[in-house]
């Protein structure tokens, strides 16, 4: 699904009356199989803009176009920092919550269930409580929620910013593996500029006060095998020329 976003601006009132504009002419598109990454310091409207387009904020101003649809009601996978399981289900369960609540027949639950737990990996967990699992086990669950409700537009905000380290690269590994099979619109928000750079097909840098489009930088290195030696000089090119890019507002959102 392609979605264009046109003029949004969103004003917020804050705790002085005041008030801020958190986003400023925000104008760009996610084309049909298209990964984007939006970037930016703390505070310049990354989350503002993922609600915006996933319609749980309205704009102050400006539309969101759904394949040239203003407003319509798109089917949307959703993954947060903080994947909210419930507890009391398994995770099987769990992944198919929306089918059940969209009144999926019971065997289609199983079958498509089934599918997306195999692809995270989670099979000889599908009966285990949330309580049971590890953050990154967690987070899978999560994604495997998302994909289960057959998304055409994948939003996912700070995922993986919960995770250590080392869950966090194999997550970003997993989740480019996953993406490579479904090939899902997909807008994805992190402060990390390496994870950006990993995942996106292009890249959003925003700026902050106002939280406005600074630069769009497509990023021309192939979905499969990015981590390879041959693209770790390119890849490291494109950090630093995004890090140069927030480097000042980042410094800026630490003073205040
Ligand atoms: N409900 C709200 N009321 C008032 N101001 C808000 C509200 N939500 C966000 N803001 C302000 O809007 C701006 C953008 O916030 P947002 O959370 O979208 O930024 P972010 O880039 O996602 O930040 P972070 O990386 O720290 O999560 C900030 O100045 C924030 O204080």
């Amino acid at each position: 699904m392609s979605i264009v976003i046109e003029n949004v601006e969103k004003t917020f009132i804050d705790s002085k009356k005041k008030e801020v504009t958190a986003l400023k002419d925000i104008n760009f598109t996610i084309e049909e199989e298209e990964f984007v990454v939006l970037v930016g310091p703390s505070g310049c409207g990354k989350s503002t803009l993922l609600n915006i387009v996933g319609g749980l904020l309205s704009p102050t101003s400006g539309s969101v176009y759904f394949e040239g649809i203003k407003e319509s009601n798109p089917n949307l996978g959703i993954v947060f920092q903080e994947i909210a399981l419930f507890p009391w289900r398994t995770v099987f369960e769990n992944v198919v919550y929306g089918l059940q609540e969209r009144g999926v027949s019971k065997k289609q639950q199983q079958e498509i269930g089934n599918h997306y737990i195999d692809m995270v990996g989670l099979t000889d967990f599908k009966d285990a409580y949330p309580k049971q699992l590890s953050g990154g086990m967690k987070q899978r669950a999560g994604i495997a929620r998302a994909l289960a409700v057959e998304p055409d537009l994948l939003l996912m905000d700070e995922p993986f910013s919960a995770l250590d380290a080392q869950t966090r690269t194999l997550m970003q590994e997993e989740l480019l593996t996953i993406w490579n099979r479904t090939k899902l619109s997909t807008l994805y928000v992190t402060h990390n500029i390496e994870e950006a750079v990993y995942l996106a097909d292009r890249v959003i840098v925003l700026s902050r006060h106002p939280g406005q489009i600074k630069e769009i930088i497509n990023i021309d290195l192939p979905k499969t095998g990015r981590n390879d030696e041959k693209y770790r000089e390119q890849s490291s090119k494109y950090a630093d020329e995004i890090w140069q890019l927030i480097r000042h507002d980042a410094e800026a959102a630490l003073k205040e």
